[in-house]
């Protein structure tokens, strides 16, 4: 059986959650902190880096947008690619996934330079990293206007990717106004979390036991 190193907060892992259930691809979820040193990571990614897809093979596969375009190529029962003729929507729904994880990365370099002691923070660091967030947030706002779905009223791609960074906001960044500011983004983001596959992979803290930063 497929088997899916993923920790509770990450957004990365999210994704990825999500496209197997969607998919209805049984797998077994290991769920680890990838910043202690108690990690697998290192045995199977030399990026040490969460989530990891490890095959029946013991191949692991690695990068959320990588396992994702792994899992559409091999598993083609319920594509997310929808529909396959479109080239351009596809294209499309990969740009919104750039976005998505390029907040996601933003956000996550934001939590760690708050992890460091007073005096030690880069405010620069950090406004630059905020307006990344807010720039990505803009753009998914405008690209999903008042639409239920990114790309051809299909759930897909796009919409997982979209669903998990705004999911994450939420535990990490609740103080973030984005659902002021982007009210059809917040509606949109409330209707996908209505879905079972959203509903089952809901992101949790999680506590890291090392030092980080
Ligand atoms: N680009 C990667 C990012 C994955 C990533 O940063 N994962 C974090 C965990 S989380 O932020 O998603 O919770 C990690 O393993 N970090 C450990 C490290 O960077 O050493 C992807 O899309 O999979």
């Amino acid at each position: 059986m497929l088997r899916l190193i993923s920790a509770t907060p990450s957004p990365y892992a999210r994704k990825v959650r999500i496209a197997l259930a969607e998919k209805r691809i049984p797998f077994e979820l290991v769920t680890e902190v990838p910043w202690d040193s108690t990690t697998q990571t290192p045995q199977y990614n030399p990026l040490e880096k969460l989530p990891v897809l490890i095959l029946e093979n013991g191949k692991s596969i690695y990068e959320s947008h990588y396992i994702l375009e792994f899992i559409e190529a091999k598993y083609t029962d319920v594509p997310l690619l929808l529909p396959k003729n479109d080239v351009d929507g596809a294209l499309f729904a990969k740009q919104v996934e750039v976005v998505a994880d390029g907040i996601c990365d933003a956000l996550v370099l934001l939590f760690f330079e708050n992890q460091r002691e007073d005096g030690k923070r880069s405010e620069e660091w950090m406004a630059r990293q905020r307006r990344k967030v807010d720039g990505g947030l803009k753009a998914l706002a405008d690209w999903v206007g008042d639409k239920q779905f990114f790309v051809n009223d299909n759930f897909g791609l796009a919409d997982i990717a979209a669903g998990s960074v705004l999911g994450y906001l939420k535990v990490r960044f609740p103080g973030h106004p984005w659902r002021e500011t982007y009210p059809h983004l917040a509606r949109y983001s409330e209707d996908l979390e209505g879905r079972q596959s959203f509903i089952d992979t809901m992101p949790r803290p999680q506590k890291i036991s090392d030092k980080i930063v």
